[in-house]
Parts: structure tokens; C-alpha cells; sequence
């Protein structure tokens, strides 16, 4: 380290999924018009509020385009700006590692019409199981549609999405857990390089009871690339500065960078992990993801389930608010948006909230516009005096 950290320790909570307006760039996507914070705002109509986040100025990111009711507040307590992304896709890996300095500038593998038949033999002769769906489809639907079929047959359940994917869905009573993870982690040895270059396998247990009764588990695993680079958390591991995954976040980086962490079964479990840890006397980075946003209720479409999460998250963000001490520095942003109001069941490309509160801070800065997403770990690795790397501006000293 070369100088004294400002703050002990920063908090960086990401609300996966959780934009708040196109972004420049959404027409490319096809996502013109997309806003998941202002349509759950719409959905909801004009007397709803997130009080913490709006005490800290979630309106006042938008106070050129202020939503229905989610309005800027006289004296936000919190800096507040929006991010704007550069990776050539949409998805977590890319949203994530953008926020740690690497933004994923080549798109990664895109399967539309399903994968090759070769790499379905491939998989078949491995696991036994005949490979059916194989196309983009809601992770939801396909089981609906298919989970009698895989009930009778064993076979396994592949489909893609928007993104760069290959999902796996087993019944756990057919193909028990540690076998689909084994097909999955061969599935990913096959798909790290070109022709496929598929930015994440993901495993998708589920228990069934009929094509209308079953649930996706919390045993879900994502298998990502490595990052093909240093991100700051290596950076920040490299300087001696503890890093700590909540969540999401140690699968997105496939461990790369973190010291320690825990996998959470929820947005609440999530957020009481990191008041655990906000009580305790670790230091450093302790970075979060909370997913439900985006499994549960973004790509069903459902904007009551995704409003009432923030409401969730915005009482425990009371909490964690009450308990932080002057040396600390809490983050929130999202890693993309998905909009439960637009077209399809896909993630949308749009600007993403931008607040960092400390009780030592006096709030209201503007942090205006920033892109690319490393602006945020450029804050980090700047606060604890550690050299960043070729993206990102810190805004650590417009914090005021
Ligand atoms: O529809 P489900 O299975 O939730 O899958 C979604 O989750 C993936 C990862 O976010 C997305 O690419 C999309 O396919
Ligand atoms: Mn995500
Ligand atoms: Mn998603």
C-alpha cells in the first residue's frame, strides 16, 4: 500500500439486475425504452417509495427524467451517478467484471438457434443422457415444458438464452446434484475456447412434482470463463487488502481474486451476510451479489415480485445503514438491467445506479455519468492505495 486508506472497509452491493433506464447503447440490443427501476415504479403507481434508497438519492440519479414517485429527495445523504457499460454484452460476467477493471470487449460465444450437435455428442457420451431442448428458452418454462420428459426419460434439459449460456436443468430425483454438476464442469472444458467461447455454464437443479409444482433450488452453480486478465480483486488481493465474496460473486470469478466468502439461498440471506460480516472486524472489500432480483422475478417478468425484493432489500439496507461505522464506505450498483415490464425474458441493456454513502461523509455529490462500469473498482483499489489497471476513473475524491 502507498498511502493510508480513507475507509477501513467498502461494502460494494450489487442489485443484480436492477437498471435504471436505457442505456446509449440499448438500440443495439433492442432494448430502446427499457427502465426497470422506473416501470416497477409505474407498476406499482405514484405512492410508492424505497425510503433508504431514496434518502440516499436514488431519485436524484434521475432528476433530468424523475420517476413516478421515486423522486429526488432536498438532501440526499448519499453520492449519487449512474454507470454506463462498454462489454459487448449484457450479462452478469461481463457487468461484474466491468465493475473490477476488465471489461469483456469481444463477445463471447451466442447460441440462438442451440448449440452443435457435436458438442451435444460430446456431452451424451460423457453422461449417458441424451441432450433435448436445445434452444433459447425461460428457465422456468422448460421445465414446465419438459419436465415430464426428462421424468420418463433421464434425459437432460439444454437451453440458452440472450446471453452467452448453457444451462443445464436436472430433476434431482433423476439426475442427482453431484452428477449434474460433474456433466456441467464438462460442459464447461469444452466450451472455454472457440468456436464456443460460452461466457457461463449453469446448472439448474430443480425438485418436481408435476409440470405446475416444482422449484429451482439455491444448489444452482455457475460455471464462468476465468478471467482472462487481472481484475481488481486480484489487485487488491496482490496488495494485501482482504477480499471477501457474498453471493454470486466468487462463481462469477470463478474464485479468481477472493480470499474467503459464502453462497446465500436468497436476497435476505445475502443481505445478512453482509451485516454479519458489517459487524464484525473484517477490512478490506467485502463485494455482494443479490441474484433474486434477476432469477426470480427480471426474467419471469414479474415487476410485483421485483418490487417487493427492493422493499425487502430497502429495510435491510436500513439496517446496514444503522450499524456502519465513519470508516466505512458502502457501494450499490447493478451489473445490467432486466426490465419485468419489456419484451421477452431477457436481460436489458440500460444504465445502472451509481450510490456510495458513508457516515463520514457529509452526501450530495453528483457523480454524474460514468463509463465505463471500472469507475467503481477504480474507487476501490484508489482507497486502498493500490495501482489500477488500464480502465477506470476513481471518484473517490468527489466523494464528499
Ligand atoms: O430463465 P432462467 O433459467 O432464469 O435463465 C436466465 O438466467 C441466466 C443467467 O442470468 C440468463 O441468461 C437467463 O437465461
Ligand atoms: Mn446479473
Ligand atoms: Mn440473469
Amino acid at each position: 500500500m502507498t498511502k493510508e486508506a480513507q475507509f477501513d472497509r467498502i461494502i460494494g452491493i450489487v442489485t443484480d439486475s436492477i437498471g435504471i433506464g436505457e442505456a446509449p447503447d440499448a438500440a443495439k440490443f433492442g432494448d430502446e425504452g427499457a427502465d426497470t427501476y422506473g416501470h416497477i415504479n409505474d407498476f406499482k403507481g405514484a405512492g410508492w417509495q424505497l425510503p433508504n434508497l431514496m434518502k440516499l438519492g436514488l431519485g436524484n440519479i434521475r432528476a433530468d427524467n424523475p420517476m413516478l414517485s421515486l423522486k429526488p429527495v432536498a438532501e440526499p445523504t448519499g453520492a449519487f451517478g449512474k454507470m454506463a457499460e462498454i462489454s459487448a454484452g449484457k450479462d452478469s460476467m461481463d457487468g461484474h467484471w466491468e465493475m473490477m477493471g476488465l471489461p469483456v470487449l469481444e463477445p463471447l460465444g451466442f447460441f440462438p438457434h442451440g448449440f452443435p450437435q457435436e458438442l451435444l455428442d460430446k456431452i451424451t457420451a460423457f453422461s449417458g443422457r441424451k441432450c433435448i431442448v436445445n434452444k433459447p428458452y425461460s428457465g422456468t418454462d422448460v421445465i414446465h415444458d419438459y419436465g415430464d420428459e426428462q421424468l420418463a426419460t433421464g434425459d437432460l434439459i439444454i437451453y440458452t438464452s440472450g446471453d452467452s449460456v448453457l444451462q443445464i436443468a436436472a430433476n434431482l430425483a433423476i439426475i442427482p446434484l453431484e452428477e449434474l454438476y460433474k456433466i456441467c464442469e464438462y460442459a464447461r472444458s469444452l466450451t472455454r475456447t472457440a468456436p464456443y467461447h460460452v461466457g457461463r455454464v449453469i446448472a439448474r437443479p430443480y425438485t418436481y412434482i408435476d409440470k405446475d409444482h416444482f422449484t429451482r433450488t439455491s444448489d444452482r452453480h455457475d460455471y464462468t470463463l476465468l478471467p482472462d486478465g487481472p481484475t481488481d480483486l486480484d489487485r487488491l488481493q496482490k496488495a494485501g487488502i482482504a477480499t471477501y465474496g457474498v453471493g454470486k460473486i466468487n462463481d462469477i470469478f470463478s474464485g479468481q481474486g477472493l480470499d474467503d466468502g459464502v453462497h446465500t439461498v436468497s436476497n435476505e440471506d445475502g443481505m445478512n451476510q453482509t451485516i454479519a460480516q458489517v459487524k464484525s472486524d473484517r477490512r478490506g472489500f467485502i463485494f455482494t451479489n443479490l441474484v433474486d432480483f434477476d432469477a426470480m422475478y427480471g426474467h419471469r417478468r414479474n415487476p410485483e415480485g421485483d418490487a417487493e425484493a427492493l422493499e425487502l432489500f430497502d429495510k435491510q439496507l436500513g439496517e446496514l445503514l444503522s450499524i456502519m461505522r465513519p470508516s466505512d464506505l458502502l457501494m450499490i450498483t447493478s451489473d445490467h438491467g432486466n426490465d419485468p415490464t419489456f419484451k421477452g425474458t431477457d436481460h436489458t441493456r440500460e444504465y445502472v445506479p451509481l450510490l456510495a454513502y458513508s457516515p463520514s461523509l457529509q452526501g450530495g455529490a453528483n457523480l454524474g455519468i460514468r463509463s465505463p462500469f471500472c469507475d467503481f473498482g477504480a474507487t476501490v483499489l484508489d482507497n486502498f492505495g493500490v495501482q489500477q489497471g488500464e480502465y477506470g476513473k476513481s471518484f473517490l475524491h468527489e466523494l464528499k
